[in-house]
This record gives structure tokens, sequence and C-alpha cells, in this order.
């Protein structure tokens, strides 16, 4: 039999509030079915704008903060405090508003930033041991990967035209040549990212009105970096995108209900 994935499901949203309220109910809804399976929930997080839109999970009873193992889809090689960090904006606007153990969170070993294939061979050793005896699969089966985008169509640190865009059997890369600062980063790979059971992409404001129009309605023609992740059969792929974004977008708006 043939297995092919579903279409993306896309979200937009009147306001910013709404946004963040549909994506915290979309995470929940993520997390009881983890939970439900194997008892705890994997996420990767991004950095940019997206660790913002997840404020209503804070406060948020039904989050099982204990239960969470979230690493980072992309992660900028300088300090931990360091103003660049995913990690530092993810701790500040997230973690340290929630009751989530320390150990839960996995951040980069920075005692390798001077060497980034160990770095980023460090890295993927932290994924393989949280899901190689687990899933027998190839590649990591996160439940949920949230990926920001770029108004040049880059994900994670996937950058159009990069050669990491070809990146086949690593899940996790490196790069010191990013045409965003900071140039040196590591990055969940395609076959990590399109192996999630879900993907969602947050996308707000209208600097990326063009960019979401042309990865939603010309899919064919396309080849931005976002563009290129598509989940495997057994995992769906979302936008939550406010309207100031979707503005020229053609492509069918779902209407947001669990
Ligand atoms: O550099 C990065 O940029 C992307 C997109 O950021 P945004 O501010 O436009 O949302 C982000 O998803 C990624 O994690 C980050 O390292």
């Amino acid at each position: 039999m043939l297995h092919t994935s579903s279409p993306p499901i896309f979200y937009s949203f009147a306001s910013g509030a709404e946004l963040v309220k549909g994506l915290a109910e979309f995470i929940l809804e993520a997390q009881k079915e983890a939970l439900g399976k194997k008892g705890r929930f994997t996420v990767a997080l991004s950095g940019g704008s997206l660790p913002k839109q997840l404020a209503g999970l804070i406060g948020n009873a039904g989050v099982k903060w204990d239960k969470w193992h979230v690493y980072y889809a992309d992660e900028r090689v300088v300090p931990l405090d360091h103003e660049d960090s995913n990690h530092k904006l993810c701790t500040d606007v997230l973690f340290s508003k929630v009751n989530i153990p320390k150990e839960n969170i996995h951040p980069i070993d920075t005692t390798l930033l001077e060497d980034l294939e160990d770095l980023s061979d460090s890295y993927e050793k932290q994924l393989i041991d949280e899901f190689a005896s687990k899933d027998s699969a190839r590649f990591p089966v996160f439940d949920l990967i949230l990926l920001g985008l770029g108004p040049d169509g880059h994900t994670a640190s996937l950058f159009p035209g990069h050669e990491l865009l070809a990146e086949a059997d690593r899940w996790v890369a490196y790069l010191d040549d990013s045409p965003k600062p900071p140039l040196k980063r590591i990055t969940l790979t395609y076959p990590v990212i399109n192996h999630a059971s879900r993907v969602a992409f947050v996308a707000t404001g209208e600097s990326k009105q063009d960019v979401l129009a042309e990865i939603m309605d010309d899919p064919a023609r396309t080849s931005l970096p976002a563009s290129r992740v598509r989940p495997t059969s057994h995992g769906n792929l979302y936008w939550f995108v406010d309207d100031a974004a979707s503005a020229k977008v053609k492509y069918e708006k779902s209407l947001f209900k669990l």
C-alpha cells in the first residue's frame, strides 16, 4: 500500500492572543497523545520569535512539565547565558516561569564550543540516548517539533542554498557560515524533522507574508528550506500563523478546533 503524508493543516488567527491560546491547546493535545502511548513527551523548540508564542503554557495546569524532554531544533554556538543563545531565550521567557525539572531540558555541551564537530556529535549522542533504545527507527521520532520561519524561508538553522539542506544521514549537523548571525550553529537535519509525529511552524507578522505565500501556494516550484519540511507518512505538518502573516496566502485555512 502506498502511504503519502497528509496535506499541511493551516490555521490563521485574527490576533496574537488567539494564536497563543490555540497553540497551547494543540501542544496539550500532542502531550496527551504522547503520554498515553509512552509516558513521556519529547519536544524540540526553536529560538527567534517562537518561544514567546508558548506563553499559553505558563500557569496552565494541564502541562505535565515533569514528563517533558526538551531539545533544540537549532542552537547558536555561544555560551548558554549569551544573548544569542536559543536556550537562554527559552529559559528567560518560558522555563524560568514553569516547574520543569532542569534535567529534562537538553542544551548543548558548552565545553565543546571550540569544536563544532564534537559539539554536534555530542548533541546527536544526547538524542541517541533519548531515542535509540526506545524507537527502532533509523531516525528519532519526536512527538512535536516547533519551528520558526525566517523571512528568507529558513527554518531551524537550515538556510537557503546551504549544503546542509542535502544532509540525509546525520541527526545533528553544524555550520560555521550562517547567513544570519551568529555564524556558528548546530541544527536538526531534515530526516529528523521529517520523522516527527507532529511538526508545527509558527509565524507571525507582515514580514512573513511573501515567504509564507510562496511556501503554501507554490510548493512545486519553491525550494525554500521551510518548504522541504514534509513529514513522513506517520507525521503531520501544521501551521500556526496570524492573519498579518497569512494575508497573501490562498491555501485553505482550517478552522481551529481539536
Ligand atoms: O535564527 C533563527 O531564526 C529562526 C526564525 O526566527 P524568527 O525570529 O524569524 O522566528 C528560528 O526559528 C531559529 O530557531 C533561530 O535560530
